[in-house]
């Protein structure tokens, strides 16, 4: 499981080891200068002679920065310091001179070359002033390690001369080529706990992190300016309960509903799927088939389609029956009022019985006002938004995409209900802080009809740890966190690199499941 933690528990845990003189700013620049020089060798073949650019900011970010441009610059590296802030880390900026980095100002009245303690070899202004001075040295670099900002960033973007320094490296990405970004524990600009990316943000190729990584750089839409991430070790005791984890595939065998010797169809969990309707049937037919191929012990539909269920699925059991748990509203069309009226009976008696339910597309708006965790809501943003509107929240489709974690805790506080919302990363929050971030689907997977075989695995999972899901109100998270990696992991499989329809999800989630209880 990949484990992120807030700044401030970072904080904390940093407090002791820097009180007791561990050198903790030497462990991440050894680490980010051992990342920046496989980047280097990569690009370059070797580091002597290579070009590197630091964008440096006020605070320790920009220290760590300076401290491996320092180390890079021992190794033959031509190292030189952007340095957006009037006073920058004292020691960093010693330790790079001492190495015969080079040190230019950048800001108001910048580039100047002025910089305190340079070594007063400073860039000259060719290529169109000042700016233009900048962008060439940008553009000539073969890797730019970003120290603007780190966990004591704000929010909103880089603001000021870094903030200029952003933009002016997104212009020479967007030209094309340009140098290999690696930030500095986290892309410059981004909300380090909440996963936010306004403004003037660092799109990186690499991220090395410190101690442990931060919730930003998992959740959307922050994470996708992380690039690759990189946990370095620095000696950080972290508290048990992570900000946000990921779960990775050696984790799904623990949570995985694997049948025991001795299991029949009724102990492995039946599952009632109520979705579907006279417009829709497909929703019916992909919900069940993602059920399916997660392998549960019996599906009973109930619903308007089931001759096309029953077509694609002769397994199926139509009609109503004793279910461990349920599939709702996938394809309910909203003028029908006789499976809407199904979908109202079944929530009221998941909630009443103690069965888990996943409430889909046209079950949200049938939702009592306040369900168990084990209700899980399977919204895209639009329907997240509507929800919370419903609920008295004046809310864009627009501000849950800025802000997908905040939105889907407020839906759940709201409601209760455990929440997954689906988007290129999924973010499920459940209660007591359990909240995963999801990153495993490929962009091809955003088509018709992915969304209800995400319902039936869910489900099928849900049903198989009926009780469990029950009397542990954490559970149902891990167990949509779950579904989401092997829905995404199905993706991949069905069509690597390419297109996949929601079909194809389905019949390739069995061997995807096969594979993770197996690894
Ligand atoms: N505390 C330590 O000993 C360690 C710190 N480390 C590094 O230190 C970083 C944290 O350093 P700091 O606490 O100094 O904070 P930062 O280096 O993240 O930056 C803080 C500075 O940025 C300014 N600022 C905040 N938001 C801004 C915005 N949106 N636009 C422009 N300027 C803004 C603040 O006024 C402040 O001067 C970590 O991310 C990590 O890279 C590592 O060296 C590991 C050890
Ligand atoms: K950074």
């Amino acid at each position: 499981m990949l484990l992120s933690f807030d700044p401030d528990d970072v904080r904390a845990a940093e407090r002791p080891l820097l009180a007791a003189g561990v050198p903790l700013m030497d462990r991440a620049a050894f680490a980010l200068a051992v990342h920046a020089g496989h980047v280097l060798r990569a690009v370059r073949g070797r580091v002597g002679g290579a070009h590197v650019v630091l964008l440096v900011g006020a605070g320790n970010n920009g220290g760590d920065a300076l401290h491996a441009g320092a180390r890079l610059a021992r190794r033959g590296a031509r190292v030189t310091a952007l340095l957006a802030a009037p006073q920058v880390h004292a020691g960093g900026l010693a330790a790079l001179t001492a190495a015969h980095g080079r040190t230019l100002r950048v800001g108001a009245d910048g580039p100047d070359g002025d910089a305190p303690a340079g070594d007063g070899r400073a860039a000259d202004a060719s290529g169109g002033g000042r700016g233009g001075a900048v962008a060439d040295l940008l553009a000539s670099a073969d890797v730019v390690l970003d120290g603007l900002l780190g966990i004591g960033a704000r929010g909103g973007g880089v603001r000021g001369a870094g903030g200029e320094l952003v933009d002016a490296l997104a212009r020479v990405r967007a030209a094309g080529g340009g140098p290999v970004v690696v930030a500095v524990d986290v892309p410059s600009g981004i909300g380090v706990a909440d996963g936010t990316a306004a403004g003037a943000v660092v799109r990186a190729d690499l991220t090395v992190t410190f101690g442990a990584a931060k919730p930003g750089l998992l959740l959307p839409p922050a994470a996708e300016a992380a690039g690759a991430v990189e946990t370095v070790d620095i000696g950080l005791t972290l508290p048990a309960r992570p900000a946000v984890a990921r779960l990775e595939t050696g984790d799904a065998a623990d949570l995985w509903p694997v049948p025991g010797g001795s299991a029949q169809k009724y102990s492995r969990g039946v599952l009632g799927v109520v979705a579907g309707s006279g417009a829709y049937p497909g929703a019916a037919v992909l919900s069940v088939s993602g059920a399916l191929g997660a392998g549960v012990g019996m599906v009973r539909y109930v619903g308007g389609a089931g001759p096309q269920v029953l077509a694609a699925h002769p397994e199926v059991v139509v009609g109503e029956g004793r279910v461990q748990a349920w599939v709702l509203g996938s394809g309910v069309a909203p003028d029908d009022e006789t499976q809407r009226d199904r979908v109202r009976a079944a929530l009221a008696h998941a909630v009443d019985h103690g069965e888990p339910a996943v409430a889909d597309a046209g079950a949200l708006d049938l939702l009592p006002e306040r369900v168990p965790a084990h209700v899980v809501l399977t919204p895209h943003a639009g329907e997240l938004a509507t929800l919370l509107r419903a609920r008295g929240d004046d809310v864009a489709r627009a501000d849950v995409e800025a802000a997908p974690l905040a939105h889907a805790r407020r839906a759940h506080d709201l409601t209760g209900a455990t929440v997954l919302l689906k988007g290129a990363v999924t973010v499920v929050v459940g209660p007591h802080g359990a909240v995963y971030a999801q990153g495993d689907a490929p962009a091809w997977l955003a088509t018709a009809g992915a969304g209800d075989v995400l319902g039936g695995v869910l489900g099928a999972v849900l049903a198989g740890r009926s009780a469990d899901a029950v009397a542990d109100p954490t559970l149902p998270a891990a167990l949509a966190a779950l579904a989401a990696l092997v829905h995404g992991r199905a993706a991949h499989a069905a069509n690597p690199g390419g297109p996949v329809a929601a079909s194809a999800v389905a019949a390739a989630v069995p061997g995807v499941v096969r594979a993770l209880v197996g690894a």
